[in-house]
């Protein structure tokens, strides 16, 4: 099973290699909507790092977290006869960007549902939180099986972009399956900083939207969060690297919706990270 699942754990060191390099990140703002409430910078040239969320921001996973929550919860909401069904919304006010677990509780939460805390050994079968969260798991895990995943065409392209010019990267995902992901996409190697749920629940950080994940991620790249541009699709995302006091803080919209990216904090949202591109020479068109 995912989390189980035999991967090169790299241990990050306390400070990233790669920071300490000087560099410079053109990223011209012209044509991108930006918020009001906050005063955004025409380009990047200040900012000495880059954090990305996982699911949404660079693999279309949040897809597949989607359904096999609607799928659990459907089957779950059946059993116990919850009147008021799941539904998407659901998914953008108490689940995305959140750690399992915390985001079972809420939801169960919200239809009056209390059960007891359980352990993440629990079998899918159990009536407990984690139990339930792991049932989810189940899902998520047979369609990431069987469908497969790649990144973003347009995040892969940033990203790349961003390696080439040595700008040190993270990424920091609730998910426990994050580096499950990360390896089926590609991605791995891109990311010395790699901060998810299976470190955030040994080192007990508390979910998004709390900025501790994030926080994390700044002193593991040795910096202040003031140096470094995050990227989030989900508004419990946003929230928390904006109460982090990162330096600029990029919306996604993935179907959080720009308003809702923007209210939470965000100072501005794109809808693809391709926007944010620098156009490919003739040479390296060819
Ligand atoms: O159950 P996992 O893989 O640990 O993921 C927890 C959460 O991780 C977040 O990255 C996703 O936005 C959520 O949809 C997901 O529920």
């Amino acid at each position: 099973m995912p989390p189980s699942k035999p991967h090169p754990t790299r241990r990050f060191p306390g400070r990233c290699r790669r920071v300490g390099v000087t560099t410079r990140l053109p990223i011209d703002f012209s044509g991108v909507l930006l918020n009001a409430q906050h005063s955004v910078p025409r380009n990047l040239n200040d900012f000495r790092a880059v954090l990305f969320d996982l699911d949404g921001v660079l693999t279309p996973t949040a897809e597949l977290h989607r359904y096999a929550w609607q799928s659990m919860f459907t089957e779950v909401f059946a059993e116990k006869a919850v009147p008021e069904p799941y539904s998407d919304d659901d998914y953008f006010e108490h689940l995305d960007g959140k750690r399992r677990y915390d985001g079972v509780a809420g939801i169960l939460d919200s239809r009056g549902i209390r059960l007891p805390w359980g352990t993440p050994d629990d079998p899918p079968t159990a009536d407990t939180v984690s139990g339930i969260g792991n049932r989810k798991n189940d899902y998520f895990s047979r369609a990431l099986e069987e469908r497969g995943i790649s990144p973003y065409p347009g995040s892969l392209a940033l990203v790349e972009q961003l390696d080439a010019k040595r700008m040190p990267m993270g990424v920091v995902s609730s998910s426990k399956n994050a580096r499950w992901v990360l390896d089926a996409a590609g991605l791995i190697d891109r990311f010395p900083v790699i901060v998810d749920g299976v470190l955030a629940a040994q080192k007990s950080l508390a979910s998004k939207p709390a900025p501790d994940m994030f926080l994390f991620a700044a002193r593991a790249l040795g910096l202040d969060p003031a140096e470094i541009v995050v990227f989030e699709d989900a508004i419990s995302g946003v929230a928390s690297a904006r109460a982090g006091g990162f330096g600029l803080v990029i919306g996604v919209d993935r179907g959080a919706g720009a308003q809702a990216l923007l209210d939470a904090g965000a100072d501005t949202v794109v809808e693809d990270l391709a926007v944010l591109t620098e156009p490919l020479t003739e040479g390296e068109r060819r």
